[in-house]
């Protein structure tokens, strides 16, 4: 029998045979990754998310399907020269605020971003936003300072599709409204309910509906927001994410115990005593188109679940979206009440700005 040798630094048989064995078995998982991947058997990471939900359109980014590329054609971005202040680990710019949740969201405020950083981030992208806003029967009155006001404020110097979901298109578009460059009017026609609460819940179902008609593949993110409302400071790229909701100016102070969830384990928009992160407002959401879609959706369905059982969540569409918010989709921003400000609360100390403002309406007379 030889005796094996071992020379320092080298393999022996054994060891040689195991690193032989590991290197092929590495290689063929890897191809197998690459195989899977390229025909999109991750669906959470396929670019293609439209053909999921059974309708087809471009995908709007180019070169994001980054393991189909060679490097060269992946799209580089690259930032120009900036000089602003070093942001300081230890002195955080809020200190009276939250500032992130504890899913590590961000909750924008007044100071803790830097907009110049962000318009340089979202022009590379060559962001296209929709705002979406209803104005079916007497809310048409708010549609004229609302989209005056949205000129002024909202999403300056990027391009802008402002959908108005209407029922009456003829006696929307004699109001005369223009808007600048790149920016878009467009009318969009709908049933009318009788109910002004179905009114407010089957936006759920129409904005779904036209995400796929149409949203997808002319603007990458979505902004839905109530009528009765005027824009009166910057509302900019800061708000944008993959899916955001608002803090309700009623609520974001208040415990749990105040909230007004659903509490009829009978409703899909349950939420008990105990659990609940933020009360978020109904009237203002958004995100990337995709997400617009799956919020939409499942919201849509819940509703109509909840209709089959003869029963209609304590606050609508708002309920079935904080239901969605804590257990399907934590939102990946939040929003300030910056964003959201009623016209009679005056202001408060940690509000440096009220950016969007809730007008005060008589409605019963608006909505009957
Ligand atoms: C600021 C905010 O978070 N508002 C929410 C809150 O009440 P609000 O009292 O703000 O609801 P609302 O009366 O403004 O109705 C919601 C929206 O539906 C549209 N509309 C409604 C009725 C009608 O006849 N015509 C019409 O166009 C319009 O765009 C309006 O802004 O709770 C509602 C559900 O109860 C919705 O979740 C709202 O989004
Ligand atoms: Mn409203």
């Amino acid at each position: 029998m030889t005796p094996s040798r071992e020379v320092p630094g080298c393999l022996n048989g054994g060891q040689f045979r195991f690193v032989k064995k590991t290197l092929l078995f590495s290689s063929l998982a890897v191809a197998v990754l690459v195989v899977l991947r390229r025909y999109s058997y991750f669906p959470e990471t396929s670019s293609n998310w439209h053909s999921r939900y059974g309708f087809s359109c471009k995908a709007n980014s180019e070169g994001s399907d980054y393991f189909s590329s060679s490097p060269d054609n992946v799209n580089v971005i690259h930032l120009k020269r900036m000089v602003y202040p070093k942001p300081e680990t230890l002195k955080p710019p809020r200190t009276n605020v939250l500032s992130v949740s504890p899913w590590l969201a961000p909750i924008v405020w007044e100071g803790n971003f830097n907009i110049d950083i962000l318009n340089e981030l979202f022009r590379q992208e060559n962001v296209r936003i929709g705002l979406t806003v209803f104005a079916i029967k007497k809310y048409i009155r708010f549609l004229k300072t609302f989209i005056e006001t949205a000129e002024k404020f909202f999403m300056v110097g990027y391009p802008v599709n402002y959908y108005i979901f209407t029922d009456l298109v003829s006696n929307v578009t004699n109001f005369n409204m223009t808007v600048g460059p790149r920016k878009q009017l467009i009318f969009l026609e709908v049933p009318s309910y009788e109910r002004w609460q179905d009114v407010t819940m089957r936006r759920m179902q129409m904005i779904r509906d036209f995400t796929k008609q149409r949203f997808a593949s002319e603007v990458d993110y979505l902004v839905c927001v109530d009528v009765d409302m005027r824009f009166q400071d910057h509302v900019g790229v800061e708000i944008l994410s993959d899916v955001f909701g608002t803090l309700h100016p009623a609520f974001f102070v208040k415990g749990r115990d105040k909230f007004t969830f659903e509490r009829r384990p009978e409703s899909q928009a349950y939420i008990p005593e105990d659990e609940g992160d933020f009360y978020y407002a109904g009237g203002y959401f958004g995100g990337k188109v995709e997400e617009v879609y799956k919020l939409t959706n499942h919201c849509h369905h819940a509703m109509l679940t909840d209709k089959a059982n003869n029963i209609e969540a304590i606050w609508h569409d708002e309920s079935y979206l904080n239901n969605y918010f804590l257990y399907y989709k934590k939102p990946t921003k939040i929003l300030s009440p910056e964003y959201l400000w009623n016209e009679r609360d005056g202001t408060a100390f940690y509000l440096r700005k009220r950016r969007l403002i809730s007008l005060h309406k008589n409605a019963d007379e608006v909505r009957n």
